[in-house]
């Protein structure tokens, strides 16, 4: 995605980890328009992954970034666009606390780093974009794919993740959440962590309760699960929340499309992670160079 300022000289590293802040925490943006900017990126690349995912609304935006705990791994391709840049994509994760269902079907109370969303531009997927961001942010949190909890990935997603890291057999729970067969296996190498029965922490409200409410006074109606159209509900009244039923308790992210099919109960396989190498990657996506434009809109 083209900018008319040049990319690199707001992101001088390929991948820029933003936060708070919309800057990587120990390197504040001297310039004064760079912010400004910064968001441009941030809500146009946005405003293209609600797109992708047919969501109702960006999910991802320099004003959400700004207001949670979130980081965003932003990854630019500084070659193109007559050497000023291009960004190509991003990952945004955070940790949420979740209850979440073990194979033995218990509840256990996690606050794992979850993937919450991830955007390649249209024309630069299938490149190795996505896995040189995932792998940065795997590096940079010091956690395993197995470790993380996916918030409602898409179909792409899902197949990114079975042929990178081999996750394929997910943990069944009852909200939008993933989960694969490793993340309860690992608790020594993931401490998932006992929330006491208090109120939880201010910055990061659970079940994405935040997103929630920023979407819904963006479309100006009720949050999900009582979404209805304009048209008189159906009835009975509440049958649109049957195919959602399964999330009426916790962690679901109502702003993006229908839940997925998740793993047959009883169908357990260790993943083993065997990440491809991020040279393969590379030499992948390079071949496609001159394949398509970008058209910042
Ligand atoms: C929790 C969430 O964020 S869910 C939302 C996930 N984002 C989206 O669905 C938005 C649209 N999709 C995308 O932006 C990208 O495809 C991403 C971010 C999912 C993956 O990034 P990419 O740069 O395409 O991934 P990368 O090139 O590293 O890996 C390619 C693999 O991803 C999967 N994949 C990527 N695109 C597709 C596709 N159109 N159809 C099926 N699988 C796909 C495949 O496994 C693919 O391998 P293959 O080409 O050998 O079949």
């Amino acid at each position: 995605m083209e900018f008319p300022f040049d990319v690199n000289a707001l992101f001088p590293e390929t991948i820029s980890v933003l936060d708070q802040n919309l800057c990587a925490a120990r390197k504040p943006h001297g310039r004064p328009d760079a912010q400004n900017q910064t968001a441009i990126v941030i809500d146009e690349l946005g405003k293209a992954s609600a797109k992708a995912q047919q969501l109702p609304a960006p999910i991802t935006s320099a004003a959400k970034l700004q207001s949670n705990r979130h980081y965003l791994y932003l990854l630019k391709d500084g070659e193109r666009n007559g050497g000023r840049g291009v960004a190509v994509g991003y990952l945004k994760v955070g940790y949420k606390k979740l209850f979440l269902l073990d194979q033995r079907g218990a509840h256990v109370e996690t606050e794992p780093l979850c993937v919450l969303d991830f955007y390649v531009t249209e024309n630069l997927q299938r490149h190795g974009y996505g896995l040189e961001l995932f792998r940065f942010m795997l590096e940079h949190k010091k956690v395993e794919p197995e470790q993380m909890a996916y918030d409602r990935p898409s179909p792409k997603f899902l197949a990114f993740l079975e042929k990178h890291f081999e996750l394929k057999h997910s943990v069944p729970q009852v909200n939008n959440f993933v989960v694969f067969d490793g993340f309860f296996r690992n608790r020594s190498v993931v401490p998932l962590r006992k929330v006491p029965l208090k109120k939880p922490e201010g910055e990061i409200k659970p079940y994405s309760l935040m997103e929630r409410e920023v979407v819904r006074e963006e479309q100006k109606v009720l949050p999900w699960p009582f979404v209805r159209s304009a048209a008189p509900p159906p009835s009975p009244p509440l049958a649109v929340s049957s195919q959602f039923s399964r999330s009426l308790s916790v962690g679901s992210s109502p702003t993006r499309g229908p839940p997925r099919p998740t793993a047959a109960p009883g169908v357990r396989q260790g993943p083993t992670l065997h990440p491809q190498s991020l040279d393969n990657c590379r030499t992948k996506r390079t071949s496609s160079l001159n394949r398509s434009q970008l058209s910042f809109h």
